[in-house]
């Protein structure tokens, strides 16, 4: 579905993620994980076509593509960037109508939501901003998520909402690709793991296999790890 061949990304002075090989597929969760500065954002970045490859290739369905992002968009591609893309002085019900949005949809995932329709969504909790960034992204119907450190600031609970939205609609047949810094969350929902040091793979293998080998990959590459 997307895979990076070789690829190496970065902004001007040179690669910050080298000649990095990954692929997600179908109704299947990678999580990217890693110390800050190992250079997930920009892996992330550079899958969604925000950033042109310096090396290697971005693959979508079988064939390499250069398409930038708004026509990715297009193609069935969601990004959700780290900093949160709600519009804070739009409400609600405004942030849902944005783009090719589905607000049934959205309020469909995050149900709660409904109640603060006709809310500025700058008034509301950091988690129901994040609510509302991730139902936009996902009741586009896209084929490809790539969700950049959904759980940021957030509390356990907000996070394993938005997870567990995230692991429902990959196994609903979207493929996605989940930036993180909360492991634990993470590999409660992910299929595979990879996980980047200093701009290259580290480590790839199973979710099963990283929960079992849990404790020597936050020893080896993980010491920022919060629960
Ligand atoms: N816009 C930019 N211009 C120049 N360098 C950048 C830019 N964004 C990130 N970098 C650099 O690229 C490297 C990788 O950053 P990246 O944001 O991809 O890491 P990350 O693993 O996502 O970390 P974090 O969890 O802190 O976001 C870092 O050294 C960072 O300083």
């Amino acid at each position: 579905m997307l895979a990076a061949r070789g690829l190496s990304a970065g902004y001007g002075a040179g690669p910050v993620v080298r000649d990095l090989d990954l692929e997600v597929r179908v109704g299947e969760v990678v999580a990217l994980l890693g110390p800050n500065g190992a250079g997930k954002t920009t892996t992330l970045l550079a899958l969604a076509g925000a950033l042109v490859p310096m090396g290697g290739a971005v693959h979508i369905d079988g064939k390499p593509s250069r398409a930038p992002l708004h026509e990715r968009a297009r193609q069935g591609l969601s990004l959700v960037p780290e900093e949160r893309s709600v519009v804070m002085s739009l409400t609600v019900r405004e942030n849902l109508r944005v783009g090719r949005c589905d607000p049934d949809l959205a309020l469909g995932i995050f149900p709660e939501l409904g109640e603060h329709l006709d809310r500025r969504a700058g008034l509301l909790s950091g988690g129901q901003q994040q609510m509302v960034a991730l139902a936009r992204a996902l009741a586009r119907r896209p084929t490809i998520l790539l969700a950049d450190e959904l759980s940021l600031g957030l509390a356990p609970q907000i996070v394993q909402r938005l997870l567990g939205a995230v692991r429902a609609a990959a196994d609903a047949g979207l493929a996605v690709v989940l930036v993180e810094q909360h492991v634990r969350s993470a590999l409660a929902i992910a299929d595979r793991v990879h996980v980047l040091r200093h701009g290259t793979v580290a480590w790839s293998g199973t979710a099963a296999e990283a929960k079992a080998d849990r404790d020597r990959l936050l020893g080896a590459y993980l010491p920022l790890d919060t629960p």
